[in-house]
């Protein structure tokens, strides 16, 4: 099934970015936008009424960033920040992480090849530069986490990151569902990675549908190769859809 058969004017988008929108780059800033994906999103989010959000681990302004002019509705940081159509940023309450950055710029400060990424209530160690650190840095992380109330562990592509215990991209999408114009809607996420997993799973409590973009299992129903089929999906889905909506 293509993501052009899984959407009618009544759904609602969900995306992931990293993975899923772009491919995975060796550093966090070297994504690559390919043209004509803003164009894609911008003709989608209008054939939706709206409805269609970014759900990501980065921070809503890295994506407004990468996609500009576009300001979609967002949820960052994992669920820790949320723009709703209307433009209202909530923010899930954070806990402190001084004792896991400090873990965490302990170890880079050790090896230039990890990377230490301070966001607005997380703290995320990549290692995709020292993979043969995997383990060094999921010990140190595991250990900080657990001496850090209301912090929880994630385990993304070639990153550990800790963040509020109480934020997830699955608490996002719901919000979004109870929101217009989200409500009433039947929903779609796409994801890639491990951190997607509650996303499908809450689409899928309500009705929708989870697609997992690469390999790897998953809880979500349908799958896509990679991101450039997707990209390609996406493109699809939105000519044919503002053709349908010009008829
Ligand atoms: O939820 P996402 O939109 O998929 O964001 C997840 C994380 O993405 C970024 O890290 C990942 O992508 C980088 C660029 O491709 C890659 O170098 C890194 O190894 C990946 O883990 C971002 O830096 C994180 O903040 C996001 O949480």
């Amino acid at each position: 099934m293509t993501l052009s058969d899984l959407l009618v004017p009544s759904s609602a988008l969900f995306l992931d970015f990293d993975g899923t929108l772009v491919d995975i780059a060796p550093e966090p800033e070297a994504v690559v936008v390919p043209a004509g994906l803003v164009a894609s999103l911008e003709a989608l989010g209008h054939y939706l009424g709206g409805a269609l959000a970014l759900i990501s681990g980065r921070p809503i302004e890295q994506i407004d960033a990468f996609l500009q002019p576009l300001c979609l509705p967002a949820a960052g940081v994992h669920g820790a920040e949320r723009r709703s159509a209307a433009g209202r940023l909530t923010l899930v309450m954070t806990h402190p992480l001084d004792h896991v950055q400090a873990v965490a710029v302990t170890l880079a400060a050790d090896d230039p090849r990890l990377r230490v990424e301070v966001k607005r209530g997380s703290i995320a160690l990549h290692f995709r530069q020292a993979p043969d650190l995997e383990t060094t840095c999921r010990d140190a992380m595991e250990a900080a986490v657990r001496e850090s109330p209301g912090v929880t562990l994630l385990a993304g592509k070639m990153v550990f990151e800790a963040k509020p215990g109480g934020a997830s991209k699955g608490h996002a999408i719901e919000a979004f569902m109870h929101e217009p114009p989200f409500v009433g809607r039947r929903p779609v996420f796409v994801g890639d990675d491990i951190t997607d997993e509650v996303g499908f799973a809450t689409v899928q409590r309500l009705q929708g549908i989870g697609v997992k973009v690469g390999e790897g299992t998953t809880v979500a129903w349908e799958r896509i190769a990679s991101p450039e089929h997707f990209r390609k999906q996406l493109q699809a889905a939105a000519a044919a859809k503002s053709r349908k909506a010009d008829a």
